[in-house]
C-alpha cells in the first residue's frame, strides 16, 4: 500500500540482496522506522516480539528466516534447526506451520548447495501469492460491502466495525479484513469504519487506524468493550476481522476479543465476516476450542502501554496498580455457528466443513488423503 505517496509492501530484501527489511510494527504509527534482518534468529526474534505480526507476514518472515539461515549453512542439520527455531517463535497463527513445512518440502529435497538459492525463490513466492490471495479476498468482499450500500440513504456510509489489525501491515500487501474497505472506498462506496483499539497491543488503535487515515479511509478508534452498545443502536452494518488459525470446519482463532464481537453481532444480527486466506486454514483440525493453540503472552503487555510521550519519545507506561497480576491471552476462538462466513481467495462460503471443501476441494481432499 501507499504511505506519502510511496507503495510499500511489509517485506522485501535489502540492496546487499540478502537481508530482509521488515517495517518495525511495534514503533508505528509514532515513527516509521525499518529493520533488516540478518540472520535466522533475528528473523525469529522479530516474530517473537512482533516487530512482525500477522498471520501471513509471520509466515513470510518465517520463509525469509530459513533463506537467511541456508545461505549461513545449507546442512540438512541447520535446516531442522531453522525450522525448529522459527517454528517455536508464536503458536496460534498457522501461516507459520504453513509456511516452514512448504520451505522444507522444498529445500530437503535439494541439495545443500542449491538450498539457499531456492529458499530466497520460495520465500519470495509466498509474498508474491500472498498479495494475490488478499488482493482477491478484496474482490469477493466488496460486494458484500456494495450490496449493503444499495439499502443505505444516499450518502450514508457503510458502517463496518473491525479488530485488530488484519490490513496491508499484517500481511505482505493490501491485508485480509481491510482488503474489501480499501476497494470499496477506492470504488467510491461511502464507508467508515469502527476500529477497535485491541488491547493490551493497541493494534487496532496504532496500526488499522494508521492504515486507514493514510488512505482516507474515515474511521473513529473506539474502545474494545464499545462494539455491542454500537451494534444494539443499529451503527454497524457488518463486521469484518481477520484470522489466524481457521478450522476445517470454520471455527475461527483470531484476536483476542472476537469472539465477544462475534456474540454481539449474534445478538443483533449483524453480519459477521471473517477474511480467510487458504494458507490460514488447518485442515487437520475441526474442533477450534479443543485444539487451537491459544498464545499466553508477557503479563507486561496487559500492565504497561507504550505511547506517545509529551516530549516526544515512544515509551511505556505502567497503567495497571503496582503489584496487580495480570492475564494476557493473546487470542480466542469464535464457534463457526456465529460466522456468517469465511471471505476467502476464492470466494465467500459458508462457515462450514461443506463450505469450505467446496471452495478447496483440493485442499481438503489433500489434507484427508
Ligand atoms: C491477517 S492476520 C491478522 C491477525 O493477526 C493478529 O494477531 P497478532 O497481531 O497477534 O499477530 C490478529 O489476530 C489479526 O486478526
Amino acid at each position: 500500500m501507499k504511505i506519502n505517496g510511496q507503495h510499500y509492501r511489509t517485506i522485501w530484501l535489502a540492496q546487499d540482496g540478502w537481508r530482509v527489511v521488515v517495517i518495525d510494527q511495534t514503533r508505528l504509527p509514532f515513527r516509521f522506522e525499518t529493520v533488516a534482518l540478518g540472520s535466522a534468529e533475528q528473523a525469529a526474534d522479530a516474530i517473537r516480539s512482533m516487530v512482525v505480526r500477522g498471520a501471513p507476514l509471520i509466515g513470510a518472515t518465517a520463509a525469509y528466516g530459513v533463506a537467511l539461515a541456508m545461505r549461513a549453512d545449507a546442512s540438512g542439520a541447520a535446516l531442522e534447526a531453522a525450522l525448529a527455531l522459527l517454528g517455536g517463535t508464536r503458536p496460534t497463527a498457522v501461516n507459520l506451520r504453513w509456511a516452514l513445512e512448504r520451505m522444507r518440502r522444498v529445500l530437503a529435497a535439494l541439495p545443500a548447495e542449491r538450498r539457499s538459492e531456492a529458499a530466497y525463490a520460495e520465500a519470495a513466492a509466498i509474498c508474491d501469492e500472498d498479495v494475490a490471495l488478499c488482493r482477491a479476498i478484496g474482490e469477493h468482499g466488496l460486494p458484500l460491502i456494495r450490496e449493503i450500500a444499495t439499502r443505505k440513504p444516499a450518502g450514508q456510509p457503510v458502517n463496518i466495525l473491525t479488530h485488530c489489525n488484519a490490513g496491508w501491515i499484517a500481511t505482505v500487501d493490501w491485508g485480509t479484513a481491510l482488503a474489501p474497505i480499501y476497494l470499496a472506498h477506492d470504488a467510491g462506496i461511502p464507508v467508515h469504519v469502527w476500529v477497535d483499539e485491541t488491547r493490551p497491543r493497541n493494534q487496532g488503535a496504532a496500526l488499522t487506524a494508521y492504515e486507514l487515515g493514510a488512505h482516507g479511509v474515515p474511521h473513529t478508534v473506539i474502545t474494545d468493550n464499545a462494539g455491542g452498545h454500537l451494534m444494539q443502536r443499529g451503527a454497524v452494518d457488518m463486521v469484518i476481522v481477520g484470522t489466524d488459525r481457521t478450522t476445517a470446519n470454520g471455527d475461527v482463532a483470531n484476536k483476542i476479543g472476537t469472539y465477544l464481537k462475534a456474540l454481539a453481532a449474534h445478538d443483533n444480527g449483524v453480519p459477521f465476516y471473517v477474511a480467510l486466506p487458504s494458507p490460514t486454514i488447518d485442515w487437520s483440525i475441526r474442533d477450534g476450542l479443543a485444539e487451537i493453540p491459544i498464545e499466553e503472552r508477557a503479563a507486561r503487555e496487559v500492565t504497561h502501554l507504550s505511547g506517545l510521550a509529551e516530549d516526544g519519545e515512544v515509551r511505556p507506561f505502567r497503567v495497571v496498580a503496582p503489584g496487580s497480576g495480570a492475564a494476557n491471552p493473546a487470542f480466542d476462538v469464535t464457534p463457526a455457528r456465529l460466522v456468517t462466513g469465511p471471505v476467502t481467495e476464492r470466494g465467500v462460503c459458508a462457515a462450514s466443513a461443506a463450505g469450505l471443501a467446496h471452495l478447496f476441494p483440493d485442499l481438503a481432499n489433500r489434507a484427508t488423503a
